[in-house]
């Protein structure tokens, strides 16, 4: 494990809680809130991923909701632009679309077609990844709109779904890692 990895997984590991059977049963969820609500627990990660990936992205993408959240203060941050990846009929402008299944349901995710440059390199952004669902459409999405995926950072990854395994294409880094 990197000094990076060890860093993030430490702030992560002490201010998030595990809820069993939510949202379905069987499945126990991480909720990342109580980071949230940490002002210096929050700031601290995102200084750590803010310099993780310093110089080296034009734009970062959130994937909503959770993926907002860190998002945007993070683009902040590195002085960058934050683009919204929204969940389907949000968005006013033109967009594309790609549909996926998660770990406890399916969904429809959109951006616009016009958010970025051609060639920007994009940062995406969530706070877990589970079966990887929701990461392969976001990183196919930003392509579609014609950005170029510099890496996908999440705070959980739950290894024991294998999400990672349909990452090929593109660089994870991922926080606290369960099972
Ligand atoms: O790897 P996967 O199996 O695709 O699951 C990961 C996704 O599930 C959660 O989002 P959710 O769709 O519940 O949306 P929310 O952030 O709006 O709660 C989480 O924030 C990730 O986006
Ligand atoms: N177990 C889980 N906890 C939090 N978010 C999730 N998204 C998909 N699976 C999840």
């Amino acid at each position: 494990m990197t000094d990076y990895q060890q860093r993030v997984a430490g702030l992560v590991a002490r201010h998030t809680r595990d809820v069993a059977d939510f949202p379905t049963p069987g499945v126990v969820f991480k909720d990342i809130t109580p980071l949230f609500a940490n002002a210096e627990a929050f700031g601290s990660v995102l200084d750590l991923l803010a310099e993780r990936h310093e110089g080296g992205v034009d734009v970062v993408a959130g994937v909503e909701a959770r993926g907002f959240v860190i998002g945007a203060p993070l683009a902040q941050r590195m002085g960058v632009g934050f683009v919204p990846i929204r969940k389907k009929g949000k968005l006013p402008g033109e967009v594309v679309a790609q549909s996926y299944d998660l770990e406890y349901g399916s969904a429809t995710i959109e951006m616009h077609t016009d958010a970025v440059k051609p060639g920007a390199r994009m940062l995406v952004i969530d706070d877990v990844l589970a079966t990887g669902g929701t990461a392969v459409a976001s990183c196919e999405l930003v392509e579609k709109v014609g950005g170029s995926v510099v890496g996908f950072d999440v705070l959980v990854e739950l290894a024991f779904l294998d999400g990672r395994a349909r990452l090929e294409r593109w660089p994870v880094h991922t926080g606290l890692v369960v099972g």
